[in-house]
């Protein structure tokens, strides 16, 4: 008899997991199984929000399990001897699982396949990424640092498969192993702020396919409507992708399958897949230069003069209160929904570590505790680009003006209205801008930094190193 464990980690669905597939192709049994691992300076350490996000997907997996006669296991602990309680009380012949890049679990997955190999087979494979971050490099063998001729190489490696499909069969073990209720991870929050957040998602794999398909109609239009944060112009699958309810593999094979028949989205869908090359990019760049989980991409950064007495602002910046409304209204819709729109982001970065000189760490910290799709590559990556430390990052004296950035775009200050209520009775030209002293609105506080002077405090500074 065979038996396979199915380590089910950020691939959190059933079609193109190819872990489970070959489980299903090569053993007569198969045994989904989650290991909650405390692994410290890991993706396993969640956010906030993020578990809450994890704690329904491992949900919404149970059940499609169950519709197809099996069930997902649930364990707490270090995974090696999880999963060797688990061989020991299953008989198990083989171990597979989908591989995971951040530094922390590739050398604890490594050490794992090593010990298990002594007593089963033991495979592994690639489900969330287009190619793996050692098979596209320069042509003399190293990594690449700017994106353009990354994505360049990306394109000419090949970035099409086609997705495999759910497994047909998965036939559970007649006496399954015991499963803690997912209650017990203890994901969710004790003081439930989470009810209000999850009202804005759908989680779960068919929820990420169906968000997929419904973008890719309005994709002609995505190159101009993805900058604009009032309206729905992106995809917002990046949870999805981050806790692999849907791989990117499958999302640019429905993109390409799109196109045939719909060849004007051309250029728009290029963009989005385009994006996911970001994605790549961010994960090339934490798997080749992994100390950039903690510290700047640019070495001359480790000295850059930080402020130091920054609890305050940091405070404020957190709590939408900066006295600029297109800030406030990212960083609210931040708390609110677990999101935020990509062009705010930057802007709200931008502010902090440029205007205010706040650490990018502890921006990249309160985004990692508060965005459903808080994702170590990606965050540390956007953060370093924005700060100006990072890979192909925003040159030092691009310091975005929140102002101008909200005039142009979000003209009307519709964005600005849905999540600054107070600011709500202004017209189009008075919303983007700051309370002036004396102006009677009592209710919306003052600008938490002078843009001129704190600008060119910074381009001092960064001038210098
Ligand atoms: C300071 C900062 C922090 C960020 N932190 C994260 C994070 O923790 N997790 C995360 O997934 N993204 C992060 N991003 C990137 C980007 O903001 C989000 O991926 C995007 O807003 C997700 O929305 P979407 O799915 O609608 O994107 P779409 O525009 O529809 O793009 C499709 C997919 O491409 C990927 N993508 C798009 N833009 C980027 C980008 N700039 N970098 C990397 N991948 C990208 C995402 O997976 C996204 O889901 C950050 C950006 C900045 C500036």
């Amino acid at each position: 008899m065979t038996i396979a464990i199915v380590w089910l980690r950020q691939d959190l669905r059933l079609a193109d997991n190819p872990a489970l597939y070959q489980a299903c192709r090569t053993c007569e049994q198969v045994i989904p199984v989650f290991i909650d691992d405390p692994l410290p300076s890991s993706i396993s350490q969640l956010g906030a929000a993020s578990r809450v996000w994890l704690h329904h997907s491992l949900q919404a997996l149970d059940t499609h399990l169950q519709t197809l006669g099996n069930r997902l296991i649930l364990r707490k602990g270090a995974a090696l001897p999880v999963l060797q309680q688990l061989i020991a009380s299953t008989g198990a012949t083989h171990v597979y699982w989908n591989r995971v890049y951040d530094p922390a679990s590739l050398a604890r997955d490594k050490h794992i396949k090593e010990t298990l190999k002594q007593t089963c087979e033991v495979h592994s494979f690639n489900a969330s990424l287009l190619n793996e971050p050692w098979e596209v490099l320069k042509a003399d063998g190293t990594p690449y640092k700017v994106f353009t001729p990354f994505w360049k190489a990306m394109l000419k490696h090949g970035i099409q498969q086609l997705p495999l499909p759910m497994p047909e069969r998965m036939v559970a073990p007649a006496n399954l192993p015991d499963s803690l209720p997912v209650d017990a991870l203890g994901l969710l929050p004790t003081i439930r702020w989470d009810t209000d957040m999850m009202i804005h998602w759908e989680v779960g794999e068919a929820a990420a396919m169906q968000k997929l398909l419904a973008f890719l109609p309005q994709g002609a239009d995505y190159k101009e409507a993805r900058n604009l944060p009032a309206q729905t112009g992106t995809a917002r699958l990046s949870p999805h992708l981050h806790f692999g309810e849907i791989s990117p593999r499958q999302a640019v094979y429905h993109t390409e399958h799109y196109l045939q028949t719909h060849p004007e989205a051309d250029s728009g869908l290029r963009h989005f897949v385009q994006e996911i090359g970001w994605r790549e990019f961010s994960y090339h760049l934490l798997y080749h230069f992994p100390h950039t989980q903690e510290r700047a991409l640019d070495a001359r950064f480790d000295v850059f003069p930080w402020a130091d007495d920054y609890a305050a602002v940091l405070s404020r910046w957190q709590q939408g209160q900066t006295g600029f409304p297109i800030i406030d209204a990212g960083m609210r819709e931040l708390w609110q929904t677990g999101w935020m729109h990509n062009r705010v982001r930057m802007i709200v970065a931008s502010l902090l570590t440029k205007n205010l000189l706040v650490p990018w760490q502890v921006g990249e910290q309160w985004f990692r505790d508060t965005l459903v799709d808080a994702d170590l590559a990606s965050n540390v990556f956007g953060w370093q680009w924005t700060a100006g430390c990072g890979a192909d990052a925003a040159p030092y004296f691009r310091i975005f003006n929140p102002i101008l950035q909200s005039q142009k775009f979000d003209p009307e200050g519709e964005y600005i209205r849905r999540w600054v209520p107070e600011l709500h009775a202004r017209d189009n030209k008075q919303v983007h801008l700051p309370r002036e002293l004396g102006d009677g609105l009592r209710d919306y506080p003052l600008p938490v930094v002078d843009l001129k002077t704190s600008r060119e405090r910074a381009l001092t500074l960064f001038k210098r190193i």
